[in-house]
């Protein structure tokens, strides 16, 4: 025979220690906590010991003839008896359910108050039971050799809200009057009102019979998420919640939110819960008649899973048309914002590049042209006589002018290079990767336009402008940043407008 290990004990500390104190004072002074009898005590302590042999099991029950009579009972129910002849003695039936399975029937007549009277203590054991078929059903498909712990697990998960009960009966019936409260709303509830929950309470409770530690963290951590690797943890995890939302007063509607949880957790697929639900009803009215409870009104559970199906389709119909919405927004968003984007970029009247732009542009290409060694030209532009033609024909032509020279530029500039409009009749125009010769052809080109094509028609008479022409480029000067660069193609502009206008001219060459 063996006792709790030093690790069970530590265990049994630790969460004592976490406990508010005045909870586990409360809980050490009630005289009616849920308390293993000396039978379930010796089942416990030969299940510690790694080899149990299956007769010491057997001895030890014998113990209690009221308990095996129970036991020979579960044995040959349908549940376990398929095509066998009934058990006749506690070892057959020891043999038949297997070890898992005989601790956790043995646990569960001994542990819960029997037979239930209040109504919290028949919901509980409803939830235990549920979840019990659940989580063995489960592990049969998931981790097929866990399938008598995983049960056990199950049953054992809510002993917690049974210590509460017992120790403040008061505060339990407004605690749990509400019986359509989700099972995460009650651990809520705990814990506003004691600082606590029944987890921590039942793996306290387990911790204190001296149950094995993977039971008690087991019980701690039962109603954690559904992300876990752990196969044997997810059946008990998914057992609770598939229990309540058997259980609960709108089953489809439960389902069909539990089943997209299950399904964005991706830990089970969801054709396993499926399978499992449709044999369920079955197995939950075997277990509650082997233990001589009513069973929860009966439920189709093809018309129930069709039912949550549905629910969760109209969902995610809906979900789609919000997101179709929501993209239909964020597109509409996009290009408002794009065309504001442009907007800070472009000056309204020419459509060419603002001033910022420009500087902007010129600010990156300069630093660009100096790591890459490479080379750059800008042409100042300045229309000439432009306060003499607003002067003479009004502000709106000089206006149209501006606008019909910008569509020129633009027309004349090739890719790559960009136009933009420096300030009133000013224009700039940079030209990367090319010298000043190229420039030159450029500002020629935009020469010969100006002298051949009217910019407006006033009164059938053709209007001619003219330009003065600034051109620098970076391999012709030493030039610091690109404001050196600017006011070099401006000083060649002004010796233009000095020598009377109308021309170009290439800073260091004229
Ligand atoms: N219509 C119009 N006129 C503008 C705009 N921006 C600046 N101007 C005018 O352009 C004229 C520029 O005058 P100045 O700087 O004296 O230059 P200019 O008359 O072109 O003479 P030079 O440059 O010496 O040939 C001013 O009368 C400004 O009012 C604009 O957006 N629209």
């Amino acid at each position: 025979m063996t006792g709790p290990s030093a690790e069970d004990e530590t265990l049994y500390a630790s969460l004592t220690n976490e406990l508010p104190a005045f909870l586990t004072e409360a809980l050490l002074q009630t005289a009616s906590l849920p308390s293993l009898p000396a039978v379930a005590l010796q089942v416990l302590e030969v299940a510690r010991s790694p080899h149990a042999p299956l007769g010491e099991y057997v001895r030890v029950i014998e113990r209690d003839p009221g308990l095996t009579a129970r036991l020979i009972a579960v044995a040959n129910s349908v549940y376990y008896l398929r095509s066998a002849p009934p058990a006749q003695t506690s070892l057959e039936a020891t043999q038949r359910l297997g070890l898992d399975a005989t601790l956790a029937t043995v646990l569960s007549f001994t542990l819960l108050p029997w037979p239930p009277t209040e109504t919290v203590v028949i919901r509980t054991w409803r939830r235990a039971i549920v979840a019990a078929v659940v989580a063995g059903k489960l592990a049969n498909q998931l981790c097929p050799t866990k399938v008598g712990s995983a049960f056990t697990l199950a049953l054992l998960q809510d002993i917690g809200i049974l210590a509460i009960i017992t120790t403040y009966p008061d505060e339990a019936d407004t605690l749990y009057a509400d019986y359509q409260a989700s099972h995460a709303q009650l651990i809520n509830a705990e814990r506003h009102c004691f600082g606590s929950d029944h987890t921590r309470i039942g793996a306290w409770l387990a911790a204190k019979w001296g149950l094995p530690s993977p039971i008690v963290r087991a019980i701690y951590q039962s109603h954690d998420g559904f992300v876990t690797d752990d196969m044997e943890t997810l059946c008990l995890r998914l057992s609770g919640a598939i229990a309540d939302a058997w259980l609960s007063p709108e089953p489809s509607v439960s389902l069909a939110l539990l089943l997209k949880q299950i399904a964005i957790a991706e830990t089970v697929p969801t054709h396993a819960i499926e399978a499992l639900l449709h044999r369920l009803p079955e197995e939950i009215d075997l277990l509650t008649d082997i233990l001589n409870l009513t069973a929860p009104s009966s439920i189709d559970s093809h018309a129930l899973l069709a039912e949550a199906k549905q629910l969760l389709y109209q969902h995610s119909l809906a979900l789609t048309a919000r997101l179709d919405d929501q993209q239909q927004q964020l597109n509409t968003l996009q290009l408002h914002n794009a065309a504001l984007e442009k907007r800070s970029r472009i000056d309204s009247l020419t459509q060419l590049a603002n001033r910022a732009w420009l500087e902007k542009q010129l600010e990156e290409r300069f630093a660009l042209c100096n790591e890459q060694r490479r080379t750059m030209s800008v042409i100042f532009i300045d229309l000439d006589h432009f306060k003499v033609l607003n002067d003479r024909y009004g502000h709106q032509a000089g206006d149209l002018i501006l606008e019909r020279f910008g569509k020129t530029l633009a027309s004349l500039i090739r890719k790559g290079d960009l136009a933009g409009r420096y300030g009133g009749e000013e224009f700039l125009i940079i030209l990367p990767d090319e010298t000043s010769q190229t420039a030159k052809q450029l500002a020629e080109r935009i020469e010969l336009h100006l002298k051949e094509q009217p910019m407006l028609t006033v009164d059938q008479e053709a209007l001619y402008i003219t330009a003065s022409m600034g051109i620098a480029c970076l391999s012709d000067g030493n030039f610091r940043n690109e404001r050196d660069l600017i006011d070099a193609a401006d000083q060649s502009m002004y010796f233009i407008k000095r020598s009377g206008r109308r021309g170009i001219s290439v800073y260091g060459q004229d």
